[in-house]
């Protein structure tokens, strides 16, 4: 065996959740890197994060950035782990010091997804019935949903996927939200009952892609897990999230997300809606897929002026107080 000396190590130590959807992406992850480089060794250790454990407590109000990343972030700091394997969207627009967002892998369809009880197999979102109750935990879905259709009620719902499919098969709910990515990542996607069109709900920022942190000193991992990038999908993904970090209060908050790249173009669109749907400013920005961050400070600043702030600080205060 020959020894590296300035190469990464033979064994590469991936961090990952230990839930379902964690496991199946990190599998992923770990199978292509293990084919790109055949000599190295790649082991997944699993970590439960606070995002794990605190189930009880709606995630608006916990509120803390990184509930799902912390831990995995603490364990390559320490050198336990050389990388870490994340549903980009549950990954803050700003990384603690030393670490970075090394890869951006390709997008499964960023969509929400509308999933119904059986009660409700021939209805659509604009079919269901008044006073329909929709689980969700995002206030972005929420405020959206509120906005086109003011005469469905809105429940919180947590618990990873099969907890949340369970509640609703149990009848808690007429229907509830997911994302069509984690969906399909699960086998599940003959659960998906609509595909939810832009014009009603858009995305999270970073939905349906995953994002490998790392080392920002470590330039062998990063080399090894650039390999899985791609291009066009990171593009679109560093608008989304140069959008949210120039808008975002602290806190999670209603804002969503469109990107679309033609002819090397970036068109960027964003939303910022008030918890009751009431009021929703969207708007939109197309430029070079290569000035993607730029364009996302852009659209933010451009929203700030059509008055995002005084929705986002409401909603930081209207959080705080509930
Ligand atoms: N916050 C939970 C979470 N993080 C990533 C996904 C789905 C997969 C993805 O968007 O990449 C989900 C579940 C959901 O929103 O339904």
């Amino acid at each position: 065996m020959t020894s590296t000396v300035s190469g990464p190590p033979l064994t590469v130590h991936i961090g990952s959740r230990k839930s379902q959807l964690a496991l199946v992406q990190t599998h992923w992850v770990q199978e292509q890197l293990q084919k790109h480089f055949p000599d190295r060794r790649f082991e997944v250790h699993t970590m439960s994060t606070q995002g794990d454990i605190i189930l009880d407590v709606a995630l608006a109000k916990i509120g803390d950035k990184g509930l799902f990343t912390k831990e995995l972030e603490v364990g390559m700091l320490q050198r336990e782990t050389d990388l870490a394997v994340h549903s980009l969207k549950d990954l803050p627009t700003n990384l603690p010091e030393g670490l970075i967002l090394g890869c951006i892998t390709e997008r499964e369809n960023p969509a929400d997804a509308l999933v119904v009880h059986e009660k409700h197999q021939d209805k659509q979102l604009e079919t269901l019935p008044e006073g329909a109750v929709i689980g969700t935990s995002s206030l972005r879905r929420l405020a959206q949903l509120r906005h086109h259709y003011p005469h469905l009620e809105f429940k919180d719902i947590r618990g990873n996927l099969n907890t949340r499919l369970a509640k609703l098969d149990e009848g808690q709910y007429d229907a509830i939200i997911l994302a069509f990515a984690g969906l399909h990542r699960l086998g599940m996607a003959d659960r998906i009952h609509q595909v939810i069109p832009p014009e009603i709900s858009l995305h999270a920022v970073g939905q349906g892609a995953l994002g490998i942190e790392c080392r920002a000193n470590d330039p062998a991992i990063l080399e090894l897990i650039k390999v899985l990038e791609h291009q066009e999908t990171a593009q679109r993904c560093h608008a989304e999230r140069a959008f949210l970090r120039r808008l975002e209060g602290g806190c999670q908050v209603p804002i969503g997300v469109n990107t679309q790249i033609q002819d090397n173009n970036l068109t960027l669109t964003g939303m910022v809606a008030s918890l009751d749907g009431k009021r929703l400013l969207k708007e939109k920005v197309t430029g070079p897929a290569t000035d993607a961050e730029q364009l996302g400070i852009q659209l933010a600043e451009t929203l700030r002026q059509m008055g995002a702030q005084e929705i986002l600080d409401e909603i930081f205060a209207q959080i705080q107080r509930s």
